[in-house]
């Protein structure tokens, strides 16, 4: 059982000093973002086309068949249990946070395939929502707005220490933000106070800043120091 004060981070999470997504670390993680591709872009034929209920039902019959083929295998759940699985077979990890996560992870299907990337005192970050972020018509859902800050935050967090839990997240929606076209965000931290970062971040569309977010992440009592000088390094 989890407990609060245990670190959210994994030890694993690198901030990339790179704009460009990583390749794959090997051919079985290239092909789960190759399956987790396939899967938003059915999600995304399914929400926009005007398809008839037989060729609806046609698919998702196929759909069943072919999840319950990737069932059969050997089951492993969530990122932590899967690091031990690899390190036990002494294969590589991954970094299983940027490719599973629900908000940037290029292996989930869900996630909207966030990219996040550090230069100097800053993370960057750039993602495209698209209809299946819809809220108000045309425009992102402010649930999954808040999703992509505490993202963002968190692994900003790297920057300064080990990763906390989100306190609390406030949030000012400036304008609608559009879907379909590729949005940056900038975050930052602004000051540490005992096991508190305070953070901060913006949510850019073209020129105009739709929305802003302050932060307060807590450290586990027992977290790795903060102010490592090179924190995506000083853990592997
Ligand atoms: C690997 C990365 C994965 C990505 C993760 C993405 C981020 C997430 O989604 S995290 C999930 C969402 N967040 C949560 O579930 C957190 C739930 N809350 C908790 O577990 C606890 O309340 C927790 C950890 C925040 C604080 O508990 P605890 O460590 O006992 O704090 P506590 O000792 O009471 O307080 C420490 C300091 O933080 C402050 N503080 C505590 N809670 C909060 C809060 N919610 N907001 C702001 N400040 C707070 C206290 O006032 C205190 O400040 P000071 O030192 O000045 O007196």
């Amino acid at each position: 059982m989890s407990n609060h004060h245990s670190p959210v981070d994994d030890h694993q999470v690198r901030i990339s000093d790179s704009p460009e997504i990583p390749p794959a670390i090997n051919d079985n993680w290239q092909a789960r973002r190759e399956l987790a591709d396939a899967l938003r872009r059915l999600n995304m034929a399914m929400l926009t086309a005007d398809a008839p209920t037989g060729q609806l039902r046609a698919v998702a019959a196929v759909v069943h068949t072919e999840a319950a083929r990737i069932e059969a295998n050997e089951r492993v759940y969530g990122r932590k249990a899967l690091s031990n699985l690899y390190t036990s077979r002494q294969q590589q990890n991954p970094d299983l946070l940027h490719e599973m996560s629900p908000a940037s992870g290029w292996s989930n299907a869900v996630a909207p395939g966030m990219h996040i990337w550090r230069e100097g005192e800053r993370v960057h970050a750039r993602v495209t929502p698209d209809w299946s972020h819809e809220g108000p018509f045309g425009h992102l859902h402010g649930g999954v707005i808040a999703l992509l800050f505490d993202h963002v935050l968190s692994i900003g967090q790297r920057m300064v220490g080990s990763i906390g839990h989100t306190g609390t997240l406030t949030i000012r929606y400036h304008r609608p933000t559009p879907i379909n076209k590729p949005l940056r965000m900038v975050a930052d931290v602004k000051r540490i106070e005992g096991r508190k970062k305070f953070m901060a971040a913006e949510l850019w569309a073209d020129n105009a800043c739709t929305a802003s977010c302050e932060g307060i992440f807590i450290a586990s009592r027992n977290a790795l120091p903060p102010a490592s000088p090179e924190p995506d390094k000083a853990d592997t």
